[in-house]
């Protein structure tokens, strides 16, 4: 394999513990997987703040357009709550998001046999769950202008956030749910609140045409995104593919993350298009939970869904699919040896730290390809 580049990006809180733990299995696939993973590292978020008043820096940007993935951890906490909101922690991840043009965020949830007693969910609603939410992630209520607080005078101020969506995103963030389902599946339900706002009615209609233009096949059905929040607690097994926008996409996906043990399970990928001349997409690989400030320093961080998005990136943007199978399976095992960080863990049984499950996992790759 060419050597292909990466740039991690730790970030703030848990994100610079469970980023040695994807460096370990990184260079497992260097050294035992024939792969050639060059790494960089860069700032973003906090800590980008606090070294150049900038939540990433130009250089690192340009670093992250040039890289074949971009790994980052997570970013934010309580140190920058009084930091200008233009560079605020988060500022940091949305601009990667948007310069990168990653409109397709996958986050699957699926809960490993060994969790489906962690959940306090009952045993046969979660047992076996395999779901996947594609969340629109470069448009919608995240983006749209104005954006503001304006002061009307009267001592009274008006905060204004717009939902914008055109339809070519919602015809291209459709059409990559389709595909996925063909390869699941076969079924999308597409989540919108057409009841009350006209960019759900214009989803709605979108997301019909583009099924209707070649996608016939796949089992489509529209759910109001509050109803579709029950019943993804409710029973989540009736889901294959679920499409919504930006900002349903990312509380559904905190959701279904609970309905797999833990936040620290759920790993998640965010797609470009693929170039017109290499075929190539721009990508970046995050877990889908944040800094985790309450845990930070502690070592109980659970580097399951940092190492699983790794395994997305394996998947999706180096179409090495046995080894993120691989992958996968190391983390199976590790969970059914009953290693559990202290997020997974029933109570009274042992835990192991941040450090000890990412080892866990690689003696698993190891073992598996002895
Ligand atoms: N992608 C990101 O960088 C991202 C995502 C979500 C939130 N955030 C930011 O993170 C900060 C904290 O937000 P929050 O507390 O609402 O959400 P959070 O996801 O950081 O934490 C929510 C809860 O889940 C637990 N948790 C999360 N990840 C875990 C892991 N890997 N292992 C064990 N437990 C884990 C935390 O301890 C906490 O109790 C905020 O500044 C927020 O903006 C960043
Ligand atoms: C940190 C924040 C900007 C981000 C989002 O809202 O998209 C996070 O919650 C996520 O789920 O990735
Ligand atoms: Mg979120």
């Amino acid at each position: 394999m060419a050597s292909q580049k990466l740039l991690l990006l730790p970030g703030d809180g848990i994100g610079p513990e469970i980023m040695p733990e994807v460096k370990k299995v990184i260079s497992w696939f260097n050294e035992n997987g024939g792969m050639s993973f060059e790494t960089e590292e860069g700032l973003v978020g906090g800590s980008a703040y606090d070294a150049h008043g900038q939540s990433i820096s130009e250089e690192d940007m340009a670093k992250a357009m040039a890289a074949d993935a971009v790994i980052f951890g997570a970013v934010g906490g309580p140190k920058w709550d009084d930091v200008p909101y233009e560079v605020r922690p988060e500022a940091g991840l949305l601009r990667l998001r948007k310069d990168m043009q990653l409109f397709a965020n996958l986050r699957p949830a699926i809960c490993y046999p060994a969790l489906a007693d962690a959940s306090s969910l009952k045993k046969d609603i979660i047992e076996g769950l395999d779901i996947l939410i594609v969340r629109e992630l470069t448009g919608g209520v995240y983006f749209g202008e104005p954006k503001e607080i304006t002061d009307l005078g009267n001592g009274q101020k008006r905060g204004v956030d717009t939902q914008v969506y055109d339809t070519y995103e919602i015809e291209r963030i459709s059409k990559v749910a389709f595909e996925l389902a063909r390869t699941r599946n076969n079924k999308v339900t597409s989540m919108e609140k057409r009841n009350v706002m006209k960019s759900g009615v214009l989803w709605n209609e979108v997301v019909t045409q583009t099924h209707g233009n070649g996608y016939q096949d796949v089992e489509l059905e529209h759910m109001l995104a509050d109803a579709g929040g029950m019943q993804l607690v409710r029973w989540p097994k009736q889901f294959d593919v679920i499409v919504t926008d930006n900002l349903f996409g990312d509380m559904l996906s905190d959701v279904a993350a609970m309905l797999t043990g833990s936040l620290g399970m759920l790993p998640s990928a965010s797609l470009g298009a693929p170039d017109e001349a290499t075929g190539k997409r721009k990508a970046l690989y995050e877990p889908v939970h944040g800094s985790a400030p309450d845990i930070a320093g502690t070592g109980a961080a659970n580097p399951i869904a940092m190492i699983a998005s790794f395994g997305m990136a394996l998947r999706y943007s180096f179409e090495e699919v046995e080894a993120a199978d691989k992958l996968d399976k190391a983390i199976a095992v590790a969970l059914d040896k009953g290693l559990r960080t202290k997020d997974i863990a029933s109570e009274g049984q042992a835990t192991v730290s941040t450090s000890e499950m990412g080892d866990a996992i690689v003696a698993e790759l190891s073992a598996l390809s002895a």
